[in-house]
């Protein structure tokens, strides 16, 4: 399943849906070892994007599942509005339901429901579709669709757990550019897991790099939209992420 309507008894709904997402002092430790999430404080304004860096094993999905109410929080604080939705790395649809029915999943079913779901798909460029398996789906329609399922939903925050890496390079820039118009027009907070920098350049309004369970940066990208790769400030906020993530130009 990819969306969570109701937040877990642990998290504190935000003021009426109002998009806000607020972590305070969030802790997260896995028996005895290390905290995986060490006093995180983060705010995401409603409506606004921030993209999640870090090295693998930073806890950026920790972070994410903890979010989501997947994990617990059982130190600090989390509050978030009440209608939320994530899409995974893989879109998780039911092979046994047409594309259209996952869309609407614990929605309202029948004729409205097929419409809506026929709405939807038809905004991720996946209309002609809807009755197909999921299994025929190709990678990136599969990630369409998943992307679909979210916003039927109208969540106030959507999360994105690395939606893209399994897609080859073409297939990710036409998500990023179909993320970046649906973005424009639900205007949703948005948090998105990724390990590419450009990725983060291209949809976000800041990049928080995660190291060690704790805030490393949090880069404001101001940047008009559309994004290009070729502003000439691009190329400046890639190597502040690219050192924040200790990766450099010329290694
Ligand atoms: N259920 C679990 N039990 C024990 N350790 C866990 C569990 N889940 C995560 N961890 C550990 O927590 C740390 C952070 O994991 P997390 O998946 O949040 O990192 P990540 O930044 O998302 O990494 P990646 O980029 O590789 O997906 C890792 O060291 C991981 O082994």
């Amino acid at each position: 399943m990819n969306a969570i309507s109701q937040p877990p008894a642990n998290i504190i709904p935000a003021e009426h849906n109002s998009g806000a997402v607020t972590v305070q002092g969030l802790t997260r430790r896995f028996s005895n070892g290390p905290p995986v999430l060490d006093r995180l404080d983060l705010t995401i304004a409603p409506g606004e994007f921030v993209a999640l860096l870090g090295r693998s094993g930073s806890g950026k999905s920790t972070l994410l599942r903890t979010l989501s109410g997947l994990d617990p929080v059982t130190e600090g604080h989390v509050s978030r509005p009440r209608d939320v939705a994530v899409v995974f790395q893989e879109s998780r649809l039911l092979p046994w339901k047409r594309v259209w029915q996952n869309i609407i999943l614990g929605q309202t079913g029948g004729k409205a429901g097929r419409e809506r779901a026929g709405e939807v798909l038809e905004e991720v460029g996946l209309g002609h579709r809807g009755d197909a398996w999921p299994l025929t789906l190709s990678g990136g329609e599969s990630q369409r669709a998943a992307l679909a399922r979210a916003l039927v939903r109208e969540p106030a925050f959507l999360m994105l757990d690395e939606p893209f890496a399994a897609l080859d390079a073409l297939t990710r820039l036409r998500m990023q550019q179909l993320v970046a118009g649906l973005w424009t027009r639900h205007r949703c907070a948005v948090l998105l897991v990724t390990h590419d920098v450009d990725e983060a350049l291209l949809l976000a309004d800041r990049a928080v790099v995660l190291e060690s369970g704790r805030i490393r940066t949090d880069l404001p990208i101001p940047l008009d939209r559309p994004r290009r790769h070729d502003d000439p400030r691009f190329g400046h906020l890639r190597s502040i992420l690219l050192d924040a993530l200790g990766v450099h130009d010329d290694d």
